[in-house]
């Protein structure tokens, strides 16, 4: 449709709009009107250039940024990759759960805690122990997370990550990976965050899907199957996935569960059916014990702007560990008690693991239990561990 002037235009308005433009601000709803209808086949033909001078300006313009954002980009990652590298690829942090009003006798009470250091009283001793980061009992669970985001970030970047919770049962491993409603952990936090990092990268495009299991008594369990019934009342050898390493050394779990994830509504969707099926059960100590070993992973696979670029696939492993269990103390007994051993002996196979890691040594023995396996190629990388204090063997004592 071709328009001329403002007065014609008026006539091909909707009546609502008439009736604004009748009263005694015509003048100015009529010039409104004119650049409703403007139609740029009107438009003489130097302007028209114009218009096309500018337009290829603020595309060469568009490029030039583009590519200074992938400089900046790359040099970030550089950065990020050192400040990495002098932190240590294994960082420690310490949380301290605050006492439960439930709770009658309080255990391993911090005589004091500092930024990086706690001491803690136990059989009248005192022992001291170092982390790279203490939180303390009235820490928010945002907090905990900020101190995460970098690590995020790094997975968004290509690295393997892989971030876990260990500690004695019942100090918050749970509530820090998870979390309520009211106070949302780790993994829901970091769901959200990776679609809002991606969002904001200009220079690259991300697709996500996510997977779920636990590895309960030795046995790997798909969280996210269809078959819903993967319980304990099911035959075991039916939710034992096999695990395999290629030749590169990248870790593959046989038919696990993959889901597209586009959104962060649906990947928390997915998150929250997966963790109802995880295995947990009453001891002495928890009311909700994990009895098994949860872990949620994100694939990460990122695709830079440029033609050339190649996609780069990375993993993000949020790991809730069973908790290590003084058997006598959890009252634990029959299958309970079982559970309770499998755990403690793979918490062992993973310390020692990460014990080889930390010392560099040339052999490392991913071998010895299905958890060192599924986390190999994730673990040499990146591995920030949240504890919750009480005594546990992972601390590095003074
Ligand atoms: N920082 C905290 N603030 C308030 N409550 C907490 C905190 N940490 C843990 N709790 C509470 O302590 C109880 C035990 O926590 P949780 O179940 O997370 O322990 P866990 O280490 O996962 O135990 P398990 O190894 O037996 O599964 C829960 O009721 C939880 O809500």
């Amino acid at each position: 449709m071709l328009l001329s002037n403002g007065e014609d235009q008026t006539q091909l308005l909707p009546s609502e709009t008439e009736t604004q433009v009748s009263n005694s601000d015509s003048v100015e709803g009529l010039l409104l009107v004119s650049k409703v209808y403007t139609d740029v086949a009107v438009v003489p033909e130097q302007q028209n250039n114009e218009i096309q001078h500018l337009i290829s300006n603020l595309q060469r313009e568009v490029e030039e940024l583009r590519l200074k954002q992938r400089v900046v980009d790359g040099k970030r990652r550089q950065a990020l990759s050192k400040i990495l590298d002098i932190k240590g690829s294994i960082r420690v942090f310490c949380r301290i759960r605050p006492n439960l009003s439930k709770e009658k006798r309080r255990n391993y009470e911090p005589v004091s805690a500092e930024s990086e250091r706690v001491r803690v009283k136990f059989g009248g001793t005192r022992k001291e122990f170092a982390f790279d980061k203490v939180f303390h009992q009235d820490t928010t669970q945002e907090s905990v997370f900020v101190e995460l985001e970098p690590i995020l970030r790094s997975a968004m970047d290509g690295h393997n990550v892989c971030v876990f919770a260990y500690g004695q049962t019942g100090t918050g491993k749970t509530f820090t990976m998870d979390g309520t409603n009211e106070q949302l952990g780790i993994i829901p936090r970091a769901i959200e965050e990776l679609f809002c990092q991606a969002s904001m990268d200009a220079s690259s495009s991300f697709t996500f899907s996510m997977s779920m299991l636990e590895v309960y008594m030795g046995h790997v369990r798909d969280l996210l199957s269809p078959r819903q019934s993967c319980r304990t009342h099911e035959p075991l050898i039916k939710c034992n996935l096999n695990i395999q390493t290629d030749p590169k050394g990248l870790v593959e779990i046989e038919g696990l569960s993959e889901v597209q994830i586009s959104e962060s509504a649906k990947a928390r969707w997915w998150y929250n059916k997966g963790k109802r099926f995880r295995s947990t059960s009453w001891t002495n100590v928890n009311q909700a014990s994990s009895r098994s070993h949860c872990l949620t992973r994100i694939n990460i696979f990122r695709r830079g702007d440029s033609s050339e670029a190649k996609s780069e696939t990375s993993k993000l492993w949020m790991v809730d560990l069973g908790g290590s269990e003084r058997l006598l103390k959890t009252g634990a007994r029959g299958l309970t008690l079982d559970e309770g051993c499998a755990i403690n002996l793979s918490l062992s196979a993973l310390a020692d693991v990460l014990a080889a890691l930390k010392r560099k040594r040339c052999h490392v023995p991913y071998r010895n239990s299905k958890l060192t396996q599924l986390l190999r190629d994730s673990l040499g990388m990146i591995l920030l561990s949240s504890l919750n204090c009480k005594y546990n063997q992972l601390l590095r004592r003074k």
